[in-house]
């Protein structure tokens, strides 16, 4: 069975307002498909070699119930960040910084007004995206952690394993590399070149719960298990992940389920007191998506399983 959903997101994330995707029903349950429409084809095979997973073997034996996930603040203004924190029940946020059009000073007013929102105690994050210069990123970084009162990590301030490296030996945060596994031919890089201190894990672009537990053996870095922005569907397989990783500490970047204006499921994947559930999740709310979207999905799901010789007629249940 196949189902295509839609969403519009409460705010812009990664310039974008709505979400879509493909949920594929195989004969071990739900699995999602849903690369960002940017994505060529080439790109999108592990994405669907994830979906196909999900429907067709179980998830790994889990060594937790529940999962602790950070609450995710898009590049918004600081009161609309203070109500997001306020809301989460998490202890741990991630804040979006360095939006194309936005300057340093409203990233600091962001980071700051997370804090407050906070305490002092909770732990506080934050994501560019690659989008600075070395140079930036040297003067950015400690900035956002003064604003922060101390930040546990900045995921991806700059593109490429070199820079990161670079940066990483010129600033005393710890740097997490998230688009340096997950977009990389050679995700092992940033171990040899010491890029990171932590690894962002995500089980669509990297392929399957399977292939990401393979990768965090080999890393054998600090990791935090994050989502591509699925559906509570495909949000199910990242906390499969996390819940299997015996080495977890840090929260999970998972709780983006918050950001849509309508889930698939009936009791959607959203946190409470700072974790999520784990267990198999079905579409039993879902919202379908227009013709032309669905059409859209449905041919770029052929052509994508075509690209990575996927037989479809296999999977499906
Ligand atoms: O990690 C989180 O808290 C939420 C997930 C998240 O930030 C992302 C999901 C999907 C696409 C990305 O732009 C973005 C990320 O860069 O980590
Ligand atoms: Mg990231």
């Amino acid at each position: 069975m196949i189902a295509v959903y839609s969403t519009g997101l409460r705010d812009r994330f990664r310039n974008l307002d709505r979400r879509d995707g493909v949920l594929l029903r195989g004969p071990a349950g739900w699995g999602e498909f849903s690369p960002f429409w940017d994505y060529d084809d080439v790109t999108c095979v592990p994405w669907l070699r994830a979906a196909v997973e999900a429907a067709t073997l179980p998830y790994p034996t889990p060594v937790r119930e529940r999962v602790a996930v950070n609450a995710t603040v898009p590049a918004v203004g600081p009161v609309r960040a203070a109500e997001i924190v306020a809301s989460s029940g998490c202890t741990t946020v991630k804040v979006k910084v360095a939006q194309a059009g936005q300057s340093l000073g409203e990233d600091l007013d962001r980071v700051a007004a997370v804090r407050d929102a906070l305490g002092p105690s909770g732990q506080v994050r934050v994501d560019a995206n690659a989008a600075w210069s070395l140079e930036d990123a040297v003067r950015a970084v400690p900035a956002l952690d003064r604003a922060a009162g101390g930040l546990q990590y900045a995921e991806q301030p700059v593109a490429g394993v070199d820079d990161l490296a670079r940066l990483r030996r010129r600033v005393s945060v710890p740097i997490a590399a998230d688009e340096s596994i997950r977009r990389a031919s050679d995700p092992l890089a940033v171990k040899r070149a010491e890029a990171a201190d932590v690894v962002v894990i995500k089980v669509q672009p990297l392929g399957g719960v399977r292939a990401c537990l393979a990768l965090v053996a080999e890393l054998g870095l600090p990791m935090v298990v994050s989502s591509a922005l699925e559906s509570s569907v495909g949000i199910a397989a990242g906390v499969a992940l996390a819940a299997a990783l015996p080495g977890i500490e840090l929260a999970s970047g998972l709780a983006t389920v918050t950001m849509f204006e309508q889930d698939v499921a009936a009791t959607p994947l959203v946190p409470e007191a700072g974790s999520l559930p784990g267990g198999r999740v079905a579409p039993t709310a879902l919202t379908h998506a227009p013709d032309a979207v669905a059409a859209r999905w449905l041919e770029r799901l052929h052509r994508v399983a075509d690209v990575g010789g996927i037989d479809l007629d296999e999977v499906l249940a």
